[in-house]
């Protein structure tokens, strides 16, 4: 990793806007995107399609250290992503995949395959990177880090919507119950456990509109990286 590229880092739990701030925020700097947790719901829907034991640590660190991912646009600039020739872009992003990448986020053999392919994101003019251990570990020197929060109940409210939005099922209950178990494993894994890097800043929008989270996170660019 090169210290001469910019970097923000956006890192959070789940639900708190991390994505779609991040991407909005690449967007109009024109810098690169990273999503990590992408990576880590390809490693887990690819051990689901090979029928792996979800408890087998050195066989999802192999998927990890194989893992034939392609990331690219569709014409409406959606995200396109094929694991091993195939698109994958919906089947990583249901909840079930989820919860396959919050456990396989625990495994350290999966996180030490990941960590050079993550970092070879940065790249000129400048990359923005979202997840869970962005500031803390794999980009320890960005020069910008925030950490997005929101209060559990809103998060749950933020997923429904999502999925009634996608004409998904969805129980309010229930997500609040996978929100808070997610919560649970992400942060309190003995390896690079969802938290605040030190220097980050914490943004809590749970309260805030999405453009009102995204002028905040411009403005700490703005002022940390100049107005380009
Ligand atoms: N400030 C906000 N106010 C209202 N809704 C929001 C806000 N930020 C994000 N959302 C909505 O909440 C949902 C979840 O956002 P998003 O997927 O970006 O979260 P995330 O932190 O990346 O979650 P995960 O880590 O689980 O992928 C989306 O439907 C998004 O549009
Ligand atoms: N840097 C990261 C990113 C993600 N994970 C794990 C833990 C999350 O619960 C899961 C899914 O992430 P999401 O796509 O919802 O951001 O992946 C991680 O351990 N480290």
């Amino acid at each position: 990793m090169t210290d001469r590229i910019p970097i923000l880092t956006i890192d959070g739990p789940s639900g708190s806007g991390k994505g779609t701030i991040a991407r909005r925020v690449a967007d109009q700097l024109g810098w690169h995107l990273l999503d990590s947790g992408a990576l880590y719901r390809l490693v887990a829907l690819a051990g689901q399609r090979k029928s792996l034991d979800p408890a087998d640590q050195g066989a999802h660190e192999r998927v990890a250290q194989q893992l034939d991912v392609r990331f690219g646009l569709a014409p409406d600039g959606g995200e396109q992503i094929w694991l091993e020739g195939e698109e994958v872009s919906k089947a990583i992003r249901t909840e079930q995949t989820g919860e396959g990448a919050s456990r396989v986020g625990a495994m350290p053999g999966v996180r030490a395959a990941l960590l050079e392919r993550q970092r070879a994101f940065a790249q000129a003019p400048g990359l923005v990177a979202d997840g869970r251990d962005m500031g803390t570990v794999v980009f320890p020197s960005a020069r910008l880090k925030i950490y997005l929060t929101a209060s559990a109940e809103e998060r749950a409210r933020r997923r429904y919507n999502q999925l009634k939005d996608k004409g998904l099922d969805a129980n309010l209950a229930a997500l609040s119950l996978d929100i808070a178990e997610r919560d649970r494993r992400d942060a309190s894994r003995p390896i690079a456990p969802l938290k605040p890097a030190d220097d980050a800043l914490i943004v809590d929008s749970t309260s805030m509109t999405i453009d009102a989270v995204l002028a905040r996170v411009l403005e700490l660019a703005a002022a940390r990286f100049g107005r380009g």
